[in-house]
């Protein structure tokens, strides 16, 4: 029998969800073809945030690979938009002349951002945010201009704002309320969080109405009803979204707000479904995943003709993608007669929760600061659990730690971990059990709980160490930091981040360390990491560094030290010759040695002479001790050798220029050779450039110490300039992904080569990379210089002996 010809209009969250929920139930009921307008594969649009915060790519963000609609058989046109549909021939049609029959149509075109009406908002620097193009816009801009901003205080627009602030904008968020998030917060809990993303760089204009955007052919600044007005290079419109309906209506299906649907998501047309943010359903769009994925379930279900239930609506809970900004929000907001609230509002922790209750059930949560009760009090919402008889303290207990840990063995089956995807905790127990899933990616595509914003992740980590007891196996789970901690890598820089933590002490405090002094494997990997998530802020931490970086020298088997001083590119001159013959007399420094990097080091100098020594030379530090840029081998390259075809002594010295003093994951070395001879031997090197004609390769992931390990070639680029961009990316790539104490070798095998192409193919990622780089860069002083210089430094750590070298 042929199969039922089944077409998806809009390849976004919603439809291609709904897409897998049929192939879920019988993968044989339809011949699919999907038409999407973008020229990308179905990808995850919340993770936009965090593109343009720099914090993923756009592969990281794809949902279904091209090769998925391979393998189901889906005939995928994108970058295609559907233009008519004849609704009595059952035949729609597409940009590009395409022309295709149904037998059942889903419409799931989604949203477009709401462009206000006034004067100027078709001027060049005026976008939405709602797709890939806007994110890259947006990324654009920041790169030549200063000024942006964000009109519209909500969910959308305060993301945006962060993300500009991360792109190093001044950024002002005009918003039209007197209080941001009015739709989500109470006054109370928006001030709270206004007061937080002032602190965070995001300056706030309330109560203003935008009436005119200036400028010639580009937006120069705004103009407010009062009068006033304010410079702008950038204007971001987050004030709201509008369903893409005109195709529908065009085709004569009932619009109105929406695409107005039936509980079965049934059109006004035979045939013709609508889903997603497209859909008006009971007189309600909705503009999150959860309610839409709710729908898209139901949809599957009546087209496989499986008798689902009806779609009745949804109660959603709201959190927002800004890091240090932990808050929900849940139904109602505001105190009426009819409800009693319970309050609890503790200012100096920055911790607000209001609960409002009706007729002795929850009807509203407001969570600011903590918001660990937030399955509890949403699933005690959606239940309409009568809590008359319990405490004030039960219904919000101030949870802490050890609560926490017990909660997932206490929670019931019907708690909510997933609020995305609508995903319980008895859903993830029977699916661990029943399937023999052990671990959280298995869960997540088996049940697909953690697939959306990924906020529920460490609770399915929670539910599978609580569901498989002894056999969970922690370290194919996460590898603990360290024993002070359960917490893995990933988790700890996620919560520095999200609590907005900045100091050790602070991390070890929040993060509930189990020795509150931490150990000599935390203190340098916390060090590394608030360093390299805050690039200018943090005040680096000297005594919780590793002994060798703290003294800025290497100690050597009989507690002397060496001394490198940095020749770049290896390069040296007579004059430096002289200084460091001299100084090895004058010390009786008993070895020196040229080193395998190119180096001349001086091995045996005593502490005490350390900064004499180092003062002496005048030169700077070869950090032949530190985890960061140690050398860059050269070979002679054009300038000299015969066979050179390009300068690899010149590009050696800029790079080690650029990147001395660098705090890396690990040591970090590279080479460069002027011809495929690769007399720099630089296919061992964490990075190794190699000339060819006309052009540099760039390879990565070499290694020549135990494990040895030829550098793969990530990338060819033909100009100084753009071998400097890729590097600079390539290395923060690194530092912001690896473990401490990852060598490249090892971090480039754990999370491919593939993946590093793709980051280093994205220009825009490229771009932000190097902006951080290069922020984090200006941080650095020379380390001997300011010994030399500062009596503190020099007493405390060269001349009393008292120092722990632990
Ligand atoms: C920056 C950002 C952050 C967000 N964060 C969150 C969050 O944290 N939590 C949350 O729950 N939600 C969040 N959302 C909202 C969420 O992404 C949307 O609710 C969801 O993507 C809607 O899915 P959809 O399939 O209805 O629409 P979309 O994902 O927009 O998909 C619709 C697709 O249809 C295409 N299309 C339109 N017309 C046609 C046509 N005629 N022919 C072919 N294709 C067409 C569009 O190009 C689009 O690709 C966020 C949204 C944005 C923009
Ligand atoms: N974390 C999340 O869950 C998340 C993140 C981003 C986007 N989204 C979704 O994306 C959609 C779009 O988000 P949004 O924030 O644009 O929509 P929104 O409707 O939630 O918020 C728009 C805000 O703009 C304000 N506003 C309206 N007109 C204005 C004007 N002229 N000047 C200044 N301010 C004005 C409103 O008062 C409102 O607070 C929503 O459906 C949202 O739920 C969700
Ligand atoms: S790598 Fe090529 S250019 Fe460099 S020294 Fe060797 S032969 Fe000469
Ligand atoms: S709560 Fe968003 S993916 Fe689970």
């Amino acid at each position: 029998m042929e199969k039922k010809r089944l077409v998806l209009v809009g390849n976004g969250m919603a439809g291609v969800r709904t897409i897998e929920e049929i192939l879920k139930i019988n993968a044989d009921a339809y011949h699919i073809t999907i038409f999407g307008e973008e020229s990308y594969p179905n990808y995850n649009r919340i993770q936009l945030s965090n593109v343009l915060q720099g914090d993923m790519t756009v592969e990281q963000m794809i949902l279904n690979e091209w090769d998925w609609y391979k393998e189901n058989n889906i005939d995928l046109h994108t970058g295609d938009p559907v233009v008519h549909i004849d609704t009595n021939n059952k035949i729609v049609f597409s940009e590009k002349g395409n022309k295709v029959h149904y037998d059942q149509l889903i419409l799931a075109t989604g949203s477009r951002s709401f462009i206000l009406p006034v004067p100027g908002a078709d001027k060049d620097g005026v976008t939405g945010f709602r797709d890939i193009q806007d994110c890259e816009k947006m990324i654009n801009v920041s790169r030549s201009h200063k000024n942006a901003v964000v009109i519209g205080g909500g969910l959308l627009g305060l993301e945006a704002a962060k993300g500009l602030v991360h792109l190093g904008m001044n950024v002002h968020v005009v918003h039209l309320m007197p209080h941001l998030m009015e739709r989500q917060l109470d006054p109370t809990a928006s001030n709270m969080l206004r007061r937080e993303l002032e602190e965070q760089g995001i300056k706030f204009l309330l109560e203003k109405q935008t009436v005119e955007i200036l400028g010639d052919q580009k937006v120069k600044g705004l103009k407010f009803k009062d009068g006033s007005e304010i410079e702008a290079d950038l204007v971001v419109m987050a004030v709201g979204i509008q369903a893409n309906s005109k195709l529908a209506k065009d085709a004569g299906v009932t619009v109105n707000r929406g695409i107005v649907v039936n509980d079965f998501m049934e059109t006004s047309v035979d045939s013709v479904y609508a889903v997603g943010e497209c859909a008006e359903h009971r007189e309600i769009t909705y503009g999150m995943v959860a309610p839409l994925y709710e729908q898209a379930k139901v949809l599957a279900e009546h087209l496989c003709e499986k008798g689902t239930k009806p779609y009745e609506g949804s109660v959603v809970g709201t959190q927002l993608k800004v890091a240090g900004i932990d808050l929900y929000s849940a139904g109602e907001i505001l105190e009426d007669a009819s409800t009693k609230s319970i309050i609890i509002h503790n200012e100096f922790e920055g911790i607000y929760k209001k609960i409002l209750i009706r007729n002795n059930r929850i009807v509203g949560i407001v969570l600011y600061g903590d918001t660990k009760d937030s399955t509890k009090l949403f699933r005690m919402l959606m239940e309409k659990e009568d809590i008359s008889g319990k405490t004030s303290s039960a219904i919000l207990g101030l949870s802490n730690g050890e609560q926490e840990s017990q909660s997932v063995a206490a929670m019931p089956d019907s708690e909510l971990i997933c609020g995305c995807n609508g995903v319980t905790k008895g859903t993830i127990v029977e699916a661990i059990k029943g399937q023999g899933l052990t671990s959280v990616d298995e869960v997540s595509s088996c049940t697909n709980a953690g697939r959306s914003c990924g906020r529920c992740k460490s609770l399915v980590s929670d539910i599978l160490a609580f569901t498989l007891g002894d056999e969970f196996d922690q370290t194919a789970q996460k590898k603990a930091l360290c024993g002070c901690t359960s917490l893995s890598r990933d988790e700890v820089v996620l919560e520095i981040k999200e609590k907005g933590l900045n100091s050790i002490k602070e991390v070890m405090y929040v993060l509930d360390w189990k020795n509150e002094e931490g150990c000599s494997k935390c203190r340098p990997a916390l060090n590394y990491y608030l360093g390299m998530i805050y690039p200018e802020g943090y005040q680096d931490d000297r005594d919780s560094r590793l002994v060798n970086e703290k003294l800025h020298a290497n100690i050597q088997k009989d507690g002397t030290y060496s001394v490198v001083p940095r020749m770049y590119g290896g390069v040296t001159t007579a004059e430096d010759l002289k200084k460091i013959a001299e100084v090895a007399e004058k010390y009786h420094v008993p070895l020196v040695k040229i080193t395998g990097g190119q180096r001349i080091a001086l091995l045996g100098v005593k502490r005490e002479d350390l900064t004499s020594v180092w003062e002496e030379l005048g030169m700077p530090s070869g950090y032949a001790y530190g985890k960061t840029l140690r050398t860059v081998k050269t070979c002679v390259g054009s300038q000299f050798c015969r066979f050179g075809t390009q300068d690899s002594m010149g590009l050696g010295i800029e790079l080690e220029k650029k990147f001395e003093r660098l705090d890396t994951p690990h040591k970090f070395k590279m080479g460069v050779s002027g011809c495929p001879r690769n007399c720099a031997e630089s296919g061992i090197k964490d990075v190794g450039i190699v000339g060819i004609d006309g052009a540099w390769e760039i390879y990565v992931g070499g290694n020549g110490g135990t494990d040895l390990r030829g550098g793969d070639l990530l990338c060819t680029v033909s100009t100084k300039d753009e071998v400097m961009k890729i590097v600079g990316a390539y290395i923060q790539y690194y530092r912001e992904t690896a473990n401490y104490l990852e060598r490249t070798s090892y971090w480039i095998e754990r999370i491919g080569l593939e993946t590093v192409q793709s980051v280093v193919a994205d220009k825009a990622l490229v771009n932000t990379l190097n902006e951080r780089l290069d922020r984090t860069l200006t941080r650095y002083n020379e380390p001997w210089k300011e010994a030399i210089e500062n009596k503190q430094i020099r007493e405390k750590y060269y001349q009393s002996h008292s120092l722990s070298l632990k």
